[in-house]
């Protein structure tokens, strides 16, 4: 047997072999090493493999002694596949060996290696090995009331982007499903009203986000309203709200209404362009653009250039930035996310900061350009701000509430340049993919198109009778059809899919329509442990029979015209319509508002100009889930957000 220098490492694993060639773990292994270290303490305590290790209370692994490396190897897989298989394969990739085999091949090989090794064969140790095997399966197959929620076996829900499994499992299971997330662990999937509104309305900073999620937002946007939890949440959130009223949003329409005309002008000039005055758009591609410019403009005084394609380089790395970092992940990637759970969160944030991902590289550097644009125009605002002349962006309201004397309402510089980055990725692309579904809907039903588009028309000349041009918001919210399609599309396809949830403590979520166990107890409420996790489920919220009646799968805008669109006795949610779509209570979406203004202003400047029609890839839409949800062309998920329409000019006379 060689001796082995000892080699420390902060976060990579590195050990030597005979040869003294480095051996590289994976950052991510080294939780899981960790914890088999200590795992192969307790079961091999008088083997050489570890007389000379050490666990470090840092996090230090000091690989001393390595027997034959090969067998060492050999009985680690072995190992880890038996723990991975004890928790729960998590994606079926052990599938094929039930435990018991692996079981037996760990005992047979580790056998052999203690034979070679010339130590003693101890049948106690491997008693030791059994018992910790069904201490830990005890532990985690630990059976409680959650164990008996309906739900399917399968995790396929993780791996199924567009929402229909989840609408399946609501229609076999009901508005809460449990399902198994990754080692086994219970997770359920909520779409039951009254749960929803107690986690997110009623129960306060008690249900808090997921860690690894929470670590998403600190990737895309840094430590801003996002990422902020409890007191820092609530006081970044305090800051932020004056920005985000009525008034404050109602006085953006004249800007949308510009920057959608924008888009217009550049559109007419293509089709005009063509011998067939008609062009095939890739729509999300524009819409994402001309939002980028009403969301710099509106919150920033700030002009992306996106549209007129004078793009600056801020401009060019949100473009996209969402499916480019987060579209399409590979199982392993799912398989990934799921371990940064048990990370500790300084060891999760330097994975990811130091992490040479493709995907990571995108948002290091959207994170690198914009907070260098962030930092001048703060500072450009500040200044403006002391010499009085203050402006209304959202931007100069937060530098001018930060000026105030109460630290309970001030945010750190780190906090306030966040909040530019929180604020293009909140409302660019959750608007701009909300627009492209819209217009979608608008191809499937030609009716409601043309509908829509008498209905603006006949505000338009009422608005000329006036002598005015230009709509206002009274002009907006005197068009029923618009107002119901606009709910319809927000109801129907929710860009933002899921919230996820971890109770801080110990809860009981009441339930609207009671469930029946698996062994026939009927559960009107249900006991959550601290540390339960569950899933909200917004497609299924906003498609329950029970609050949007037995269409509720049918995009049909005229239900908003009819006196009970949400049926009686449903319990209140969200900020808008009565739909989970903005979530709800005190995270709820700061910018619902905004966006729903804006949508107003860019579906009446592109109805009023064009008509769409279907392109020849248009039946093949599916729905991808980025962290927004963007329309994709089934097999073409790699190239990004896409959704063909044909464009021509709108019919000018009455229609
Ligand atoms: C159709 C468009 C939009 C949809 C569907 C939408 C949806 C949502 C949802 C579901 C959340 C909750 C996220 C969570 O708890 O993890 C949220 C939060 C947020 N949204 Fe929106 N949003 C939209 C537009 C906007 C716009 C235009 C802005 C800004 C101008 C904005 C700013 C924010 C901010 C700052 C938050 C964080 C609030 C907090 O944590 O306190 N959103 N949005």
């Amino acid at each position: 047997m060689s001796d082995f220098r000892p080699i420390n490492f902060d976060v990579k694993l590195a050990f030597r072999d005979e040869n003294q060639d480095q051996i590289k773990l994976q950052p991510l292994c080294f939780a899981f090493h960790r914890f088999s270290i200590k795992w192969l303490e307790l079961i091999y305590d008088d083997a050489p493999l570890l007389t000379d290790t050490q666990l470090k209370p840092e996090g230090n692994i000091n690989f001393v002694n390595l027997g034959s490396l090969k067998s060492i190897r050999r009985l680690l897989a072995l190992h880890y596949a038996i723990l991975l298989r004890m928790f729960y394969d998590p994606y079926r990739l052990l599938s094929p060996f039930p435990m018991t085999v692996l079981m037996q091949a760990h005992i047979r090989q580790s056998v052999a290696y203690r034979k070679k090794q010339d130590l003693l064969c101890d049948p106690g140790s491997e008693t030791i090995s059994i018992a910790a095997f069904i201490y830990v399966f005890y532990k985690v197959t630990k059976r409680s009331v959650l164990d008996n929620i309906p739900g399917p076996a399968s995790t396929s829900f993780l791996l199924e982007p567009s929402g229909l499994t989840e609408f399946s499992w609501q229609e076999t299971y009901g508005d809460v499903v449990k399902f198994k997330a990754s080692f086994g662990i219970n997770r359920f999937l909520i779409s039951d009203p009254k749960a929803l509104q107690h986690i997110l309305q009623t129960s306060g900073y008690r249900w808090i986000k997921f860690r690894e999620r929470r670590e998403f937002s600190r990737l895309t946007t840094g430590k801003g309203l996002l990422w902020a939890d409890e007191d820092a949440h609530k006081r970044q959130r305090k800051v932020m709200l004056p920005g985000f009223g009525t008034p404050e949003a109602k006085n953006f329409l004249p800007l949308f209404l510009s920057c959608a005309a924008s888009m217009s002008q550049r559109w007419s000039n293509i089709i005009s362009s063509e011998k067939d005055q008609s062009h095939v758009f890739n729509i999300p591609e524009w819409t994402s653009r001309a939002t980028l410019d009403a969301i710099g403009q509106a919150a920033f005084d700030y002009n992306f250039g996106a549209t007129d394609d004078h793009e600056n380089e801020l401009g060019k790395v949100y473009q996209n930035m969402m499916i480019n970092a987060f579209g399409s992940p590979s199982k392993v990637a799912l398989v990934m996310l799921e371990l940064l759970q048990f990370l500790p969160v300084s060891l999760m944030e330097f994975f990811n900061d130091n992490n040479p991902s493709r995907r990571t590289a995108v948002t290091q550097k959207a994170s690198k350009v914009a907070n260098g644009v962030a930092k001048e125009l703060v500072s450009t605002k500040s200044e403006a701000l002391l010499e009085g002349k203050g402006k209304k962006d959202i931007m100069s309201l937060l530098v001018k509430a930060n000026a105030g004397e109460n630290p309970k309402g001030q945010l750190s510089e780190d906090e306030l340049i966040s909040q530019m980055r929180v604020l293009i990725l909140a409302g660019h692309e959750t608007t701009s993919n909300t627009l492209s579904w819209l217009l979608y809907e608008l191809v499937r039903n030609p009716e409601l198109q043309r509908k829509l588009r008498a209905e603006i028309r006949a505000t338009e000349k009422v608005a000329s009778l006036r002598g005015e041009s230009e709509l206002n918001i009274q002009d907006l919210e005197g068009m029923p059809l618009l107002g119901a399609t606009i709910r319809e599309t927000l109801r129907f396809h929710p860009v933002a899919l899921h919230l996820f949830r971890t109770a801080k403590e110990d809860d009981v979520l009441p339930l609207s329509t009671p469930i029946t166990t698996t062994n026939g107890e009927v559960l009107t409420e249900i006991p959550m442990p601290k540390g339960s996790r569950v899933v909200l489920s917004i497609p299924a919220y906003n498609r329950n029979k029970k609050i949007f009646g037995e269409d509720a799968h049918v995009f049909n805008p005229y239900r908003w015209l009819e006196a009970d669109h949400v049926k009686k006795g449903s319990v209140s949610l969200g900020p808008f319509a009565n739909l989970a779509t903005f979530s709800g209570g005190i995270r709820s979406c700061i910018g619902w508002r905004f966006a729903v203004i804006e949508l107003q202003a860019f579906a009446v400047e592109l109805l009023s100009n064009f008509e769409f029609s279907a392109a020849s890839k248009t039946e093949k839409i599916r729905r991808e889930a980025a962290l927004v949800m963007v329309p994709t062309i089934e097999g073409e998920v790699e190239n990004g957000a896409q959704l063909p329409l044909k464009v021509t000019f709108a019919p000018k006379g009455e229609e």
